[in-house]
């Protein structure tokens, strides 16, 4: 870890060393919390993401705090197209000569009533986080992990209650967590641990400037709703990738951690509900709280 932080990972600083691992959207907010712990435990982390420039300015900012090559940029890929993940793949196996963690990061959506989605714009969500999910894991299982094992985590977003406002999103994420359900078992066989890590709402200053003004309502009006009634961290949610990518997690595969202090289990306000009755009453005796 470089010494100009104070941060530092609960895990032995070994724990990944001589491993090869590649982070999606590694280049900013969780994922490059992610490369950092990963890094900081031994392991080589190449980063990649539709812009190569911001990926290139991650690496070379990690490896001046400490790092010394430690982390590398690869090839510009959009997880939307086949041919640039199949291209991101081969990289990362022919220079690094091992592929033995993949971390699924990169991904997003846009708010929006259902209603006013498009057709293109739920496909695009759909083929960012399900498709380009999927076809990571495929292409990474087939040119690497079918004979070598490996272990991947795929990172979804609160899906438990839908996501009203960013239904495309919540949907395409519980298609991954299903996916995952199903990897696990056909590549068990190959030594393969597939599992998912599913963050509430985590302060991560790109995740943020993504929305704009929707941000600054999240913060005003979903932190009070948290049962921890505060933001998570983006190092929260690396800790628990680390440790499904580790060792110690040897008999986890296809499970899902919440890292939401709670979150899971209420219902997070992103859309507004008027506050009158909205569903016509039926049945014999009137319900005489709602009259
Ligand atoms: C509570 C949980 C908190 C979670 C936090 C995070 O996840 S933080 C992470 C935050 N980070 C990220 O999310 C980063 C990654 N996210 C992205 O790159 C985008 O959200 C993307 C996945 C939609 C791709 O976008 P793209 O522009 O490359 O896609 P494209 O050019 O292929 O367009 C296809 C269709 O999509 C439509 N459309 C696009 N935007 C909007 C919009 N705002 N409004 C409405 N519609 C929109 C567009 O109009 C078009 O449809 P049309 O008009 O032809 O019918
Ligand atoms: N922050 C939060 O509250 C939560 C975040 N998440 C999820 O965690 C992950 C990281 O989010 P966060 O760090 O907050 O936000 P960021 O916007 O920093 O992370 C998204 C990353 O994904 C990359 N990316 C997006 N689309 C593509 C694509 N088509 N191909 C390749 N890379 C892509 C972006 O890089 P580039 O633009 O260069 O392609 C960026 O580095 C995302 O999947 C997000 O949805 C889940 C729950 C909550």
């Amino acid at each position: 870890m470089p010494e100009e932080s104070t941060w530092r990972s609960v895990f032995r600083n070994d724990l990944f060393k001589g491993k090869v691992a590649l982070v999606s959207g590694g280049g900013t907010g969780i994922g490059k919390s992610i490369v950092i712990e990963l890094a900081s435990l031994g392991a080589t982390v190449v980063i990649s993401s539709r812009n190569e420039e911001k990926c290139h300015k991650a690496a070379d900012e990690l490896n001046a705090l400490g790092f010394s090559g430690k982390v590398a940029a690869g090839p510009s890929t959009n997880i939307r197209k086949e041919e640039d993940i199949q291209k991101l793949i081969s990289h990362v196996v022919e220079r690094y000569g091992a592929l033995d963690i993949l971390v699924n990061n990169a991904g997003g959506q846009f708010i929006s009533d259902s209603a006013d989605i498009s057709k293109r714009g739920f496909q695009a969500v759909v083929e960012t986080n399900l498709q380009g999910t999927f076809l990571m894991c495929r292409e990474a299982f087939n040119q690497y992990m079918r004979d070598n094992g490996g272990s991947i985590v795929n990172i979804t977003i609160g899906n438990r209650n839908g996501m009203p406002g960013m239904m495309h999103s919540a949907a395409a994420r519980a298609g991954v967590e299903n996916m995952t359900a199903s990897l696990c078992v056909e590549w068990i066989e190959s030594k393969v641990r597939i599992n998912c890590v599913r963050p509430g709402i985590i302060f991560t200053e790109s995740g943020f400037e993504n929305y704009g003004p929707a941000g600054e309502y999240f913060l005003e009006k979903i932190v009070p709703s948290l049962p921890a009634k505060r933001l998570g961290s983006a190092e929260e949610v690396s800790s628990a990738v680390v440790w499904l990518l580790c060792e110690g997690a040897g008999y986890v595969t296809g499970s899902v951690i919440c890292v939401d202090g709670g979150g899971s289990y209420v219902a997070l306000p992103l859309v507004e509900i008027e506050d009158k009755t909205n569903l016509p009453t039926y049945g014999y005796l009137p319900m005489k709280a709602k009259l």
